[in-house]
């Protein structure tokens, strides 16, 4: 049972208290009065303005359902729904032509294109491990996974396919760092002379230095389009042995930057769970979290990673950094949490404690040496806004973050995640809003197609979803977030991000297709795993995206408002039975596998297979996406309640089975009247009437009720 503590006014979880009190604010500077008395302004100032905004968007979705609901059965008429979003100002005018001015930006976002991680925060190991992730063996990268076509075989070392690594790593350095004359596949031995790495490259500057004894290196560091590889050399090893080079890895930069995620991706529902969250950033911003790993037989403590130092080609010391630059998603302004209440005893907006708790540890890194940022910036990432306003209203909230901690105006950058359609148009006003924080604009596709269903259920029923990925308005959306973050001057100063590769298993894929993401002028783009980070390094190693966006900027515009505006509607086509039955089983699947382990086991993101056996990464924003869908469904009579019970029911005893190997886990049949089953059932069937389609009141109730019951 939680006890409260009186504090400016606010009544504040014990637990949250002593978190704050006891590990946050020493050594800080701020005082415990500063803080409570800084929150208790924040809730009394913007929380009004919080639930006012809020009470907008519900607004804008009546007038919005009113509209589609008087032309049932008539045609769509884009024109007539273009000039009924301005008249009610969901689309803003634009404003005259400006350019960003954020400053003090690490080069990791201003600079460097490259992979950017997500991990859940409240997952120590798994947040460690995404810091470490700066770098990352190429090597390992191709040999466990797919990446290559097919998947190891299990066992001692495969001596063949070892083989294959090597070959392909090697070609990989051919493209991105060729030598002067041959193959890096034909390369006896590798040596420092006069400051020139041997065998020559075709372009010398491309090396940067070494460890080890010039004649016989252990490690030589080599650059393209702003990230390093780093070649192990190592007689010893049996690799290295057997190489003609002694080359034994090869390892990438490959996670530039992780968001350590406080949102979509954990269980965060009361002040126990944020303090899991809060403490965890704590201890990497005061670079001293560490976590106790088992693997097989043995135990290790895994730490942040140290910098690299090595002999650079003129000879001097030089360093890069070793781990990841770090990014912390706050929560969006819908949610509120029990674990501080105001003087009413009403929850506070969740995302204002985001606020000033992420930032207030922040503050850590920047009392410190080699620590996160070079530029003594704190880097917010602010999910599921709706259009300028609410941007606006971010910024109003770090101001006032700023106020209240004595740090220099705009120290916190704001990654504007363009994932809500309110967002994607009218994001030049969106990024005007921002103008002087901005270090991010992302399309999180994910929540952005949730949203899409949710904001037009009553214009008819959507295509299945894996089609609604083919239609005009994605690939509106996704040129224009480039062209506008472009034409806003983000080159040079902020990352214009890509989404989430969702199939962590499927890297031979991931290798093919995502490399569409630099193509398209992107200076990063999400993975869902450090091997992935690695595997997806390679990419900007082929593809010059800061050349990319040169050329995309001198095209002029792709992508309108009015195709980003089309409706994913299924129209005319008819579906099979067949092919209904697969799609509401595949959406129950993956609502039933994510839901169980959120609300029965506190884990917010899960690998659930498909009806392929695919494993998916699954998160708020996916799991938004299926219960979007099926929920628009059911209001169109696609499919009857009975229908989409009975494929819960047969789901849920296909998820019961494939945990089976879990000791933790409870099994939702045969009796389908547990509380994880429930809240499933909830996010379809009263899926109509959630605030903008999220899952969060849902899944945050349940898992409270869960709670109070054990
Ligand atoms: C729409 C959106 O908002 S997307 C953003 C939210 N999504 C995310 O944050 C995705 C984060 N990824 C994950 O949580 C996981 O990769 C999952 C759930 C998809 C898969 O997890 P698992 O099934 O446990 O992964 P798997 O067994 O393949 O690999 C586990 C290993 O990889 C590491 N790993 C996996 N994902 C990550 C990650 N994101 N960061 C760091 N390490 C990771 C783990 O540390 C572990 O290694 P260890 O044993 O050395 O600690
Ligand atoms: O947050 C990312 C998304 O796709 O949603
Ligand atoms: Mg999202």
């Amino acid at each position: 049972m939680s006890s409260r503590q009186a504090r400016s006014g606010l009544q504040v979880d014990k637990v949250l208290t002593d978190f704050i009190e006891d590990q946050a604010l020493p050594g800080t500077g701020v005082t415990a009065d500063t803080f409570w008395d800084g929150l208790a302004r924040m809730v009394t100032k913007l929380g009004p303005r919080n639930r006012a905004l809020l009470s907008k968007r519900d607004r804008f979705q009546g007038q919005i359902d009113a509209w589609h609901q008087q032309r049932t059965g008539q045609a769509h008429d884009a024109a007539a729904y273009q000039a009924f979003l301005q008249e009610i100002g969901y689309l803003v005018d634009e404003g005259d032509n400006f350019q960003i001015d954020t400053v003090n930006v690490d080069p990791e976002i201003a600079l460097i294109p490259g992979p950017q991680l997500v991990v859940p925060i409240t997952n120590a190991r798994f947040a460690l491990n995404a810091a470490n992730a700066r770098w990352g063996s190429l090597y390992d990268a191709l040999y466990g996974t797919d990446a290559m076509g097919d998947l190891p075989a299990g066992g001692d070392y495969d001596t063949a396919r070892g083989a294959r690594v090597i070959a392909w790593a090697k070609a990989f350095l051919d493209g991105a760092v060729p030598l002067a004359f041959g193959s890096w596949a034909d390369v006896a031995g590798l040596r420092v002379q006069d400051g020139e790495l041997m065998p020559t490259l075709a372009n010398p500057k491309q090396f940067v230095g070494y460890e080890g004894e010039p004649g016989k290196p252990d490690t030589v560091l080599l650059r393209n389009n702003g990230l390093h590889i780093q070649i192990r050399i190592d007689t010893h090893s049996a690799i290295g042995a057997s190489d003609p080079a002694n080359i034994a890895d090869m390892r990438l930069e490959s996670a530039l930057s992780t968001i350590m995620d406080c949102e979509d991706s954990v269980a965060c529902v009361d002040a126990t769970d944020k303090v899991v969250a809060y403490s965890n950033w704590l201890g990497l911003m005061k670079g001293d979290l560490t976590e106790d790993v088992n693997k097989g037989n043995t135990t290790f403590t895994r730490k942040l990673a140290k910098d690299l130092s090595f002999t650079t080609a003129s000879g001097v010391q030089g360093s890069l950094k070793g781990r990841s630059l770090m990014l912390i998603r706050n929560v969006g302004h819908l949610m509120t949490n029990p674990a501080v209440l105001d003087g009413q005893g009403n929850e506070i907006g969740e995302g204002l404690m985001d606020a000033l708790c992420t930032t207030l540890i922040a503050m850590h890194d920047m009392k410190r040496e080699g620590g996160n940022s070079v530029q003594g910036s704190v880097y917010v990432v602010k999910p599921k806004m709706h259009g300028p306003e609410e941007v606006a209203f971010s910024v109003q909230i770090f101001d006032m973050v700023e106020d209240i901690l004595g740090l220099p105006r705009n120290t916190v950058k704001l990654g504007i995640m363009d994932e809500e359609r309110r967002t994607s148009a009218n994001l030049n006003e969106c990024i005007r809003a921002a103008k002087s924080r901005v270090a991010f604009i992302n399309t999180g596709f994910l929540d952005r197609t949730g949203d899409e269903i949710h904001t037009s259920m009553e214009a008819g029923p959507m295509l299945p979803k894996g089609d609604i990925k083919t239609t005009p308005w994605i690939a509106s959306y996704e040129d224009r977030n480039v062209d506008i973050g472009l034409a806003c001057g983000l080159k040079g100063k902020a990352q214009i991000g890509k989404g989430m590769w969702a199939m962590p298993d499927r890297m031979g894929d991931m290798l093919e297709a995502k490399i569409g993401h630099p193509q398209s002028g992107a200076t990063c783009a999400w993975v869902p795993s450090p091997t992935a980070a690695t595997l997806h390094a390679t990419h900007y190693h082929k593809i010059d995206v800061l050349a990319r966006q040169d050329e995309l900027a001198d095209c002029g515009p792709r992508g309108t408002l009015d195709d980003l505006l089309t409706i994913p509607l299924l129209g005319g086509r008819n579906l099979s039975d067949d092919e209904i039955t697969h799609e509401i089983e595949n959406n129950a699947q993956g609502i039933l596998g994510y839901v169980v382990r959120w609300v029965d086991q506190g884990v917010g993101c899960s690998k659930v297979p498909d009806l392929n056996d695919i494993g998916l990464m699954e998160d708020r924003a996916t799991c938004r996406i299926s219960s979007q869908a099926l929920a628009n469904w059911l209001h169109h009579d696609i499919v009857s309640e009975d229908q989409v019970m009975a494929a819960m029911q047969k789901m849920g005893a296909v998820v019961d089975r494939q945990n089976e190997g879990d000791p933790e886990y409870r099994p939702m049949a045969p009796g389908f009247d547990g509380i994880a089953f429930q809240a499933a059932c909830d996010l379809v069937f009263k899926g109509r009437a959630q605030p903008s389609g999220y899952t969060e009141p849902v899944l945050h109730a349940r898992r409270l009720e869960l709670k109070a019951s054990l």
